[in-house]
This record gives structure tokens, C-alpha cells and sequence, in this order.
């Protein structure tokens, strides 16, 4: 059983290691479940920032080189904007508003660029990252309805202003070309959001699968070790006690019934332990006739009258399968974890006390 400790705590520790410090800072320290559209858009939003920066720094500065100094400005004020929505971000992990702070100054720059053409009349060729960006950060309907303004902002910017645009002398085609090719890239964009959000899914539906399989025994649906251990590693208290409870003789019960008997007399024993449990309780079903109970929020007697609570409620079922009728016992042993007593050293201590309960007769609850 310490065995297993270990080499859970080892797994956790090597899992923790392998996490790349700069995917963690895209993601803002937020990786427990990369799944989650929240994950996915705080991951984009800085990528999309970070780049954005490396961009509109270096263009902002040839800009004022160049002597113009509107679009320099501009470039050089979007760079800082995308820096502090960074620090924000990282901050508050209020990705909605983030969202809004890196798309919007974006619609404003791309339709400024083919307004004025930009650095030597190359201002359009930008606009073919914002149906991208728009649908990840807002999904398939906002995003659309907002590309829907950008490409009617886009024709009036082109058709109906006195855009700088024909100064550069470009074919009179290429307003209507830059037009199609924009909606085809917006098209091409939105089939790739649609397949993605769907794997995203798909893949969120399997993840939530899997752990259930591997957090949760299929026999009594309680947590199983694996699971336990996990939320007790992961749990916030510095104290709890632990409660090991093993099945009396369950051998017999198998031996005279049969095992589908003793798979009946599993999942009965583990309903009245979890309808004995206390608010903050957690029940596990930590081995094959045994039964791990954790709670918290409680001094010592309590946990131990918990134990005989559920010993005595079990000692007085009745357990009826088909035309068998019988009675079962449980010994538990109890122990707490606290600043003095690891996990792991409670868990040996819970053993050796059920072992003791065991040796002197069984159906009794050991703590000491
Ligand atoms: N039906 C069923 N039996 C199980 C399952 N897991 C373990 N067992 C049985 O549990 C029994 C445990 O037997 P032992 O370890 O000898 O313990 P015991 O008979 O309860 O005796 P003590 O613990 O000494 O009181 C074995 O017969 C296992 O086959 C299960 O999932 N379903």
C-alpha cells in the first residue's frame, strides 16, 4: 500500500516537471484540464498578444523611421496595449474582456492600414489574420456577425472613401479580388473553428471518460484508490482522518453465494457507508473487500464514532440477494493525518490498527 504512495507521489512529481515553463506562461499558470474553451482561449489570446508584440514593435518603429509618425503611434501604442492585456490576463484570468482588448484595436489597425495603405501600399495584405483570431476568440456566431461588420467596414473603407489606397497605383481589380479572397479566407476559417470546436469536444466527452475509469471503481462507483488518493493529495486540509474498514470473512460469502452474491454484498456495503458519511466526507472503495473513509472538519472521537456508526448500521443489515438472506461485519482502523503525521505514515497507522481490530476478533474499530 506505501508502496503505491510513492510511486503515485513520483508519477505527480515527474508530471509537474514535464510541464514546459512557457506553455505554463501561455497559459497563465491555468493547465489542469487544457480541454476547457476557457484553457484554449487564454492560450490563444496570449500567443496571439505575444506575436502581435514581436509584429507591431518593429513595424512601429520602422513607421517613425519613415517619418509616419500616425501609424508608428499606432503600431507602438497596439504593441503596449498587447503587452499590458498580458499582464492583465495574467492577473485577473478574465479572458473575455482580454479577448476584447487584443480584437477590437485589431479591427481598428486593419481597417486603418487599407484606409491608408499602410507602409508603401501594403497595408491589405494584413487583414487575412482577423477571421482567425475573431473565431477563436469569440466562436463560430460572434465571431461571424463581427466579420460580417469587418467586411462591410472593409467594402466602404475600399469603395466609398477617399481611401489613399489608389495612390499606390494598383489594378482597379484588386479592390474586388482583395474583397473575395478576404471572404473565402473567412469561409476557410470558419470550417476549421466548426472542426475544431467539435474535437474539442469530442475530445473533453473522452477525457471525462477516462477519468471516470480511472478515478472510479465500475463495481461500487465509489472513488477507487487511484481516485482517492488523488483528492487526498490534492485536498487543501492540513488535517484528516482516515477510517480503513475491511470486509469480516467476505471469503465465505463468495465461498456459500457465489461471487455475483459478494459483488451484491460490495455495492450494499459501499451504500451505507456513503449514506453515513458527513457533508465533507469522502468514501473509497480502496481494495478489493476494503473500504478507505476520509473526513475532515472533526476531532478524533468523532471519526472514531463515525466508524462504529457505520459498524453497527452494517453489523445490523440485512442482506438480501434473490432467496439469500445474511449479515456481514466490518473491523476498521483508524488513524489522522496533521502536520505531524504524513499521508502516508496515517495510512500505515490505519493498517496496522485494522490488523490489531482483525487479531482481536474482528467487527470492532481500533484507533490506537
Ligand atoms: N465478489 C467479489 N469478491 C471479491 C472482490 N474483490 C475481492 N474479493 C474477494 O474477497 C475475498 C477476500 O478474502 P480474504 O482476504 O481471505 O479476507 P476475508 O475472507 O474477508 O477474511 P478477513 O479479512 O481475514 O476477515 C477473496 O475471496 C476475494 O476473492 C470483488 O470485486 N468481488
Amino acid at each position: 500500500m506505501t508502496n503505491n504512495l510513492d510511486e503515485l507521489k513520483a508519477e505527480n512529481t515527474l508530471k509537474n516537471k514535464a510541464k514546459s515553463s512557457w506553455l505554463t506562461s501561455f497559459y497563465v499558470g491555468m493547465t489542469d484540464d487544457v480541454f476547457s474553451e476557457d484553457i484554449r482561449r487564454v492560450f490563444i489570446i496570449n500567443l496571439f498578444a505575444s506575436v502581435g508584440v514581436l509584429f507591431t514593435l518593429p513595424l512601429g518603429l520602422v513607421s517613425l523611421f519613415e517619418g509616419k509618425l500616425v501609424l508608428g503611434c499606432f503600431l507602438l501604442l497596439i504593441a503596449l496595449l498587447y503587452a499590458v492585456n498580458h499582464i492583465y490576463l495574467r492577473r485577473t484570468h478574465n479572458h473575455a474582456l482580454s479577448g476584447n482588448f487584443v480584437i477590437y484595436p485589431l479591427y481598428v489597425l486593419m481597417i486603418y492600414l487599407v484606409y491608408t495603405g499602410g507602409v508603401k501600399g501594403t497595408g491589405h495584405v494584413w487583414i487575412y489574420c482577423v477571421p482567425a483570431v475573431s473565431l477563436f476568440l469569440h466562436g463560430m456566431k460572434r465571431g461571424l456577425i463581427e466579420l460580417a461588420f469587418f467586411t462591410l467596414a472593409l467594402i466602404v473603407t475600399m469603395f466609398f472613401t477617399n481611401s489613399h489606397f489608389e495612390e499606390f497605383g494598383y489594378d482597379p481589380n484588386l479592390k474586388s479580388r482583395i474583397l473575395f479572397s478576404f471572404i473565402v479566407v473567412v469561409f476557410l476559417s470558419g470550417i476549421y473553428e466548426y472542426s475544431m470546436s467539435r474535437f474539442n469536444q469530442e475530445l473533453k466527452e473522452t477525457s471525462a471518460k477516462l477519468k471516470l475509469v480511472a478515478y472510479r471503481d465500475p463495481v461500487t462507483e465509489l472513488l477507487n484508490r487511484r481516485g482517492m488518493l488523488q483528492r487526498l493529495e490534492a485536498s487543501s486540509y492540513a488535517s484528516f482522518h482516515l477510517l480503513l474498514a475491511d470486509v469480516d470473512f467476505f471469503k465465505r460469502i463468495n465461498d456459500e453465494y457465489g461471487h455475483e452474491v459478494g459483488d451484491y454484498a460490495l455495492v450494499e456495503l459501499a451504500n451505507l457507508i456513503q449514506t453515513s458519511l458527513p457533508e465533507k466526507g469522502l468514501a473509497s472503495r480502496w481494495g478489493g473487500e476494503e473500504f478507505l473513509i476520509a473526513v475532515c472538519d472533526c476531532n478524533e472521537s468523532d471519526a472514531y464514532a463515525l466508524a462504529e456508526l457505520i459498524r453497527h448500521k452494517v453489523e445490523k443489515h440485512e442482506f438480501v440477494y434473490l432467496d439469500h438472506r445474511f449479515h456481514m461485519t466490518l473491523s476498521f482502523g483508524v488513524a489522522t493525518m496533521n502536520e505531524l503525521t504524513s499521508l502516508r505514515e496515517a495510512m500505515t497507522l490505519a493498517d496496522g490498527r485494522l490488523y490489531h481490530a482483525k487479531r482481536a476478533g474482528r467487527n470492532q474499530t481500533r484507533r490506537n
